[in-house]
This record gives C-alpha cells, sequence and structure tokens, in this order.
C-alpha cells in the first residue's frame, strides 16, 4: 500500500525566505509520528504542506500514491486539534454540540445557521464520546470543562469526520502536571486502538511522547534532521544538539523519556 502522505524533495520559500528545505518524509495509513523541533524549525509549515492548506514551492506531495487528488475533500479527512480551535468553541456549547459540529468544518453549533443535525448525528455525536470513556462530559458546557476534557471532546469531534489523518497540535499547552498525565494516558490508550487514523502529535516536551507514537521527526532550519524510530531518534545526543541544549541524562521511565537538566 503507497504512505498516506509521501513528501518528497520538497521547498517552501516566502519571499526570499526559504522556509522548508528538501524536506523527504513518508507517512504509513495508520502510523503515529511525533514532531519535535525548536520554535520557527518550519514544524507548522511542513503539517500544511502535508496536509494541503499550502503549496510546496518545489518537490511534489503524493497522497495514497496519487499527486493530483481533490484536495478540497482530502482536507475533510483530516482532524486538526490546536489550541487556536479551543478559543473558538463557544463556551456555552455543551461537549455534545461541540462533537456534532465535527460534521461540518466550523465550530459553534449556534453560529452554524444552515446546520440542523439530526437526531441520528447528535446519537453518533453521543457514541464518539462514549467510545473514548467521555460520556459523562455529553451536557457540560464546553467553558467550564479542564483543559484535558476540552482536547477530548475536541478528539471526539474529530472523529465525526472519520479521519484518516489527526493533527494534534501541542495538545497539553497550559495543562497542569495532573490533567497532562491523565490527558496523555488517555491518549496513549486512544492511539494504541488499531484501525485508528495516522496521527501527527506536535510537542516541545520529549516526555510527553507515549509509547504509542513511535515514530519521531526533529526539524531544524528547515530540514528534518532525524526521522525514524522514537527509541532511536530521541536520544539524549539528538536532543541536545537539535535544542542546543545540555541534559544531565535523558531518562527513560515508563517507556518514555524524561530529561533531566545539568546543573548551569
Ligand atoms: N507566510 C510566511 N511568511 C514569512 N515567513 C514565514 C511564513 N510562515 C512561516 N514563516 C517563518 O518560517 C519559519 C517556520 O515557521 P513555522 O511556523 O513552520 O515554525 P514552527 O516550527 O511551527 O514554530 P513554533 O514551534 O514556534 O510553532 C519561522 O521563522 C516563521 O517566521
Amino acid at each position: 500500500m503507497p504512505p498516506l502522505i509521501d513528501i518528497q524533495h520538497v521547498d517552501y520559500t516566502q519571499g526570499t525566505t526559504k522556509i522548508l528545505r528538501d524536506v523527504s518524509w513518508q507517512l504509513d495509513a495508520g502510523a503515529h509520528w511525533a514532531v519535535l523541533g525548536p520554535n520557527g524549525s518550519g514544524k507548522t509549515t511542513l503539517l500544511k504542506i502535508a496536509c494541503g492548506y499550502i503549496w510546496p514551492s518545489s518537490g511534489c506531495v503524493l497522497r495514497g500514491g496519487e499527486e493530483l487528488i481533490d484536495l478540497r475533500e482530502w482536507r475533510k479527512r483530516i482532524g486538526w486539534i490546536s489550541s487556536e480551535l479551543v478559543t473558538q468553541v463557544p463556551k456555552k456549547d455543551t461537549a455534545v454540540e461541540t462533537v456534532v459540529t465535527g460534521r461540518t468544518a466550523q465550530v459553534g453549533l449556534r453560529y452554524l445557521p444552515t446546520f440542523h443535525p439530526t437526531e441520528a448525528e447528535f446519537a453518533e455525536a453521543h457514541e464518539r464520546l462514549e467510545a473514548i470513556g467521555c460520556a459523562a462530559l455529553a451536557d457540560k458546557p464546553f467553558g467550564v470543562l479542564s483543559q484535558g476534557e476540552r482536547q477530548q471532546v475536541l478528539f471526539a469531534r474529530a472523529t465525526m469526520a472519520e479521519p484518516v489523518l489527526l493533527v494534534l497540535d501541542e495538545p497539553c499547552a497550559g495543562m497542569d502536571p495532573g490533567v497532562r498525565e491523565r490527558f496523555l494516558h488517555w491518549l496513549d490508550a486512544q492511539l494504541a486502538q488499531p484501525d485508528g487514523p495516522s496521527t501527527l502529535f506536535v510537542t516541545h516536551h520529549v516526555e510527553e511522547i507515549m509509547p504509542s507514537v513511535e515514530r519521531t521527526l526533529i526539524m531544524r532550519e528547515g530540514t528534518i534532521v532525524e526521522q525514524g524510530a522514537t527509541s532511536e531518534v530521541v536520544t539524549q545526543a539528538i536532543i541536545e544538539s537539535a535544542y542546543e541544549i545540555q541534559l544531565a541524562e535523558l531518562r527513560e521511565s515508563g517507556r518514555r523519556r524524561w530529561p533531566i537538566w545539568a546543573e548551569s
């Protein structure tokens, strides 16, 4: 089977600035990748090219082995969950109302005058919440949910479109340690399910890479400097070099890797 996304020798330039240089990377169906790299290294740009929101200046992108596909249809099969999306959800919409809007590209049920979900769609939204262990959240307003619960609801919303790819863009930003750990263990269980969508997990914190995220790529200055099995890519030497930092240790515990900072 051809890769879900096959990026070949892609450059991306804006004005005189080269933002991506000779990037090649393949995402197989069902694979889960962590995407690491310092601020401004080109992660978001790479993801936008992969998802078909922007076009490369040179090189090519195949999706399912084909170059020319209907990108509007393709984009409907991608769930992009970011902190920006969290801020767009009206606080008064309930969790289930938020999930049902997964049938559209927008959030905010009361602001979508032409979208009138059927009873069957509401029933499905309830099922989606139940399937991920969040049935109890259904009638709670989005505004009262914790940061972790909001991510869970947006995950359920993304599944309404039966996505082939989920992009989780720094999902743990703003979470306290307890919320973050509960959310990450919940997410790990979701990703470990067979036949789920491929996932791209963007983070700045290597300890957030859960065991189910078996592959990692690292960007730096517009290129992919490392890609492959998480166990081989997320090493002390590679992390120190990618972020220009010094660690006392990158300790493995609970099949995750925890940076221990060196004394300065
Ligand atoms: N439309 C644009 N015009 C000019 N420069 C751009 C444009 N889009 C991105 N850049 C620049 O390209 C570089 C890569 O940006 P990008 O958002 O892809 O980085 P990132 O790795 O996602 O960063 P962060 O971790 O801070 O989110 C940055 O220096 C950014 O300022």
